[in-house]
């Protein structure tokens, strides 16, 4: 579900959408029971991380039959019933077309930037910020663990952010910031900010078993992963480990986009660049580029590179996406969080 439609009482989901109607939401495992498949599967089902009905039908066979107690016998009658509760099949392009007119974009605190992003942070979808140190990655996701709380007419996602932090930079104190800037009650903004900090690649991938969790309980519009590929580049050393840390990125990030499809939330994740060393030296190529290779490439729908501009400005370039060009806006890294150059020289 690439859209932020809700199902379930808004109410129970923490915010309400007032402007948007309906909102539909993700449905719980459990609801699978009226289809007469018992409490004890559906809670199988569920600590295997697989908390809605979305995530079962988007599971193969093959992976259900692997959660001890789900015989293959079981696993075809759960995937014959949630695969009748989702739609998975054709649908028209106008459809398509309708449904992506009313996405949700969460802006990033910086109109220019917003501008070149079609309207700032694609819900639903994985962006992926890279750039070298000091050029703004987490501090575009402390704004943004701000801004997706904002009402929808506000440029917000009207949903909760679940932060995830592998390099412990994470400083709510920017948030507060931030959530004075918009007039929001910085503890109750605090609050709705989910933080877990990981300490290795295995860790980080549980988080997010425990994430679809929480996302089936409550509205969220954001999870960040700050950054996604550090513990990874300590975890597996060298080229004899390369391909083992590509398959379980490869998994990390399907999971991911596991989550955005069934709960419609933007992924934001930041990425550090490294030196390349094969073909860097021609003339216009980059000589950074983005760890992670093509599994990373492949995986994030956006990539926005980031560099240093002139005193706290930051320059972002959308390098990959599948409808936008390739722009650059300026933005600037403020005590309020991102925004405008304040300062004349810096544009
Ligand atoms: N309160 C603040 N007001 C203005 N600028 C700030 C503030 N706090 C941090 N900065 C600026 O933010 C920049 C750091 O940005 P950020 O932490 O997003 O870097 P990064 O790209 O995530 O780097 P790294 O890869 O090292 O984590 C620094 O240039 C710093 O001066």
């Amino acid at each position: 579900m690439a859209t932020q439609e809700y199902a379930q009482d808004p109410n129970e989901a923490g915010m309400e959408d007032e402007e948007e109607g309906v909102i539909m939401a993700p449905m719980l495992v459990s609801k699978l029971q009226e289809a007469g498949i018992s409490a004890s599967d559906t809670k199988k089902l569920a600590d295997a991380g697989l908390n809605t009905i979305e995530a079962v039908a988007f599971t193969p066979k093959k992976t259900l039959c692997t959660i001890k107690g789900i015989s293959e016998a079981k696993a075809d009658k759960i995937l014959t019933e949630a695969c009748k509760l989702v739609p998975m099949g054709f649908t028209t392009a106008t459809e398509i077309h309708s449904r992506r007119s009313e996405l949700v974009h969460i802006t990033t605190g910086a109109s220019g930037l917003d501008t070149v992003l079609g309207g700032g942070i694609e819900t639903g979808a994985i962006t992926e910020l890279y750039g070298e140190f000091r050029t703004g990655k987490s501090q575009i996701c402390h704004t943004l663990a701000v801004t997706c709380q904002l009402p929808i007419s506000m440029g917000g996602g009207e949903g909760k952010c679940l932060y995830i932090d592998t390099e412990g930079t994470f400083r709510p104190v920017r948030m507060l910031a931030v959530a004075e800037r918009y007039g929001l009650n910085g503890e109750e903004v605090l609050d709705n900010i989910a933080y877990a900090r990981a300490y290795n690649a295995d860790h980080q991938m549980q988080l997010l078993v425990q994430a679809s969790a929480m996302m089936a309980e409550s509205r969220f519009s954001l999870l960040i992963v700050d950054s996604v590929t550090s513990l990874y580049r300590t975890d597996f050393s060298g080229r004899g480990e390369l391909s083992a840390r590509q398959m379980h990125l490869a998994k990390f990030l399907r999971m991911l986009q596991r989550l955005a499809d069934e709960f419609g939330v933007a992924c934001v994740l930041t990425n550090q660049v490294v030196a390349q060393v094969d073909g860097g030296m021609f003339a216009g190529a980059d000589p950074k580029k983005p760890i992670g290779g093509n599994i990373m490439a492949h995986a994030s729908t956006t990539r926005i590179s980031l560099r240093k501009g002139r005193g706290a400005s930051r320059v972002a370039k959308i390098v990959d996406s599948p409808c936008l060009p390739e722009a650059e806006a300026i933005f600037a890294i403020n005590a309020d969080g991102i925004g405008e150059p304040l300062d004349e020289g810096d544009k």
